[in-house]
């Protein structure tokens, strides 16, 4: 059995490829950093350790990897695989597809049966919008086979890999804990399930929970963190003033979906707590650079900040300290992430109104917009 696995980052190597392996999948990675192909080609094997007192490491082995720029090679694995994932960032799905959408056109040719297509982004409805770009890419007819053949069932993950610093190209730090949650009712009958996931008929709760609390968590950290000048996890969430911050953010998150979902409010908070207690393992170090990534895409309308935010507002309740978190997004500096660099450009050429309500798409006037503005002054004049 074979998996192809787009993106042998800290994710793919630390969690999927190792789960996959450990099913008996036989791995192969596709990416286009032609050093970790290479390394990976040559080794077949890689070592995964948990970040826990005893250090304990697993063994991935028999894998391989194929260069992600060769369509040719990428559309042939896609064609004989038995299972595709994806852990590659969210916005580089779109750069997939074309691979993607040849293999499936050469996979009709040649016959081979039906294959789970599965995203593993932090991002709401991850492997639909591939399947989005996947079949912008293909002609009426395939696409009308592609919808018996192929299918695209949306999932969530969460373990947190931080950036590795090894000698070691391919070993990865990971924390102990994981979860991986397929949506089943996207899936064919009789599918072979991978161990260590848990499949479910309505993946909608699970996303949501993960991502408006995990990651809006993670983000209030890091943007509150990088202003008072820390430069990682670890070191904000030793600081109580920013613990609390972070606890009044996902009180507010909290409230949406236990609200929303129905969740039993007393194991909503016991969930938040664990969370917290992961971000403070201090077996790993995160960087805040990290954590915060690609604010455009946090601060996008379907993510982890402006949603939970709308949806509180819908509910009656002042998301003020959301609002605090954005408005730090709004602050979060760093000249190597290309969409912080866009953000301050942007604020700097039209200013903050305008920035706020072209990547958040909260128009001028709404109550969270006029949050999210007072917040931003008042950090402005701490700054
Ligand atoms: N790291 C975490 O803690 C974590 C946890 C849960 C989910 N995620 C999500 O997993 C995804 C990957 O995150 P990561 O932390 O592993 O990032 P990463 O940067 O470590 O890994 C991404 C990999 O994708 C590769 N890549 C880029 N373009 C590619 C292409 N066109 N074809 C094939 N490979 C390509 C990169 O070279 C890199 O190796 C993101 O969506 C992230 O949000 C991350
Ligand atoms: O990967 P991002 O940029 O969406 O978010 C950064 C972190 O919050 C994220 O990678 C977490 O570590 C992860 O989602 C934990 O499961």
């Amino acid at each position: 059995m074979k998996a192809l696995h787009f993106g042998a980052g800290n994710i793919g190597r630390g969690f999927i490829g190792l789960l996959l392996s450990q099913s008996g999948y036989e791995v192969i990675f596709s990416d286009v950093n032609q050093a970790l192909v290479a390394e990976l080609q040559q080794r077949g094997a890689y070592t995964v350790t948990l970040a826990n007192a005893a250090k304990d490491q697993l063994q991935v082995k028999g894998v391989t990897a194929i260069d992600g720029t060769r369509i040719e090679e990428v559309a042939a694995a896609v064609a004989e695989a038995d299972l595709v994932t994806t852990a590659v960032g969210v916005n580089i799905l779109k750069h997939i597809a074309a691979g993607i959408a040849r293999g499936i056109e050469k996979r009709m040719e040649s016959g081979k049966g039906r294959l789970h297509i599965i995203a593993c982004e932090n991002a709401i409805g991850g492997s639909t919008q591939l399947k989005e770009h996947v079949y912008g890419h293909l002609d009426e007819a395939t696409k009308a086979k592609a919808t018996e053949w192929i299918a695209f069932p949306d999932a969530a993950v969460d373990r947190i890999v931080p950036i590795q610093h090894h000698e070691d190209l391919l070993a990865v730090t990971v924390e102990p804990f994981y979860e991986w949650v397929i949506d089943e009712s996207a899936m064919f009958d009789g599918y072979k399930p991978v161990e260590g996931v848990h499949y479910v008929s309505n993946l909608m709760p699970y996303i949501e929970r993960k991502l408006f609390t995990v990651n809006t968590g993670h983000c209030a950290a890091a943007y509150l963190g990088s202003l008072k000048g820390y430069e990682t996890i670890q070191q904000a969430m030793a600081d109580e003033v920013i613990t609390g911050e972070v606890k009044a953010t996902l009180k507010e998150t909290g409230a949406v979906l236990v609200a929303q979902y129905g969740f039993d409010k007393t194991e909503h908070d016991q969930y938040i707590e664990k969370i917290i207690g992961r971000f403070r393992n201090d077996q790993l170090t995160d960087e805040v650079t990290r954590v915060g990534r690609s604010p455009i895409r946090k601060l996008s309308p379907n993510d982890r900040l402006v949603k939970p935010a709308l949806q509180a507002h819908e509910q009656g309740m002042k998301p003020a300290q959301l609002a605090k978190v954005m408005a730090a997004a709004l602050c979060f500096h760093n000249s190597d992430d290309p969409e912080a660099a866009e953000l301050q450009q942007s604020i700097k050429e039209k200013g903050v109104g305008q920035t706020i309500s072209d990547y958040t798409s909260i128009p001028e006037g709404h109550p969270v917009y006029e949050l999210i503005m007072k917040s931003y002054d008042a950090l402005a004049d701490q700054a």
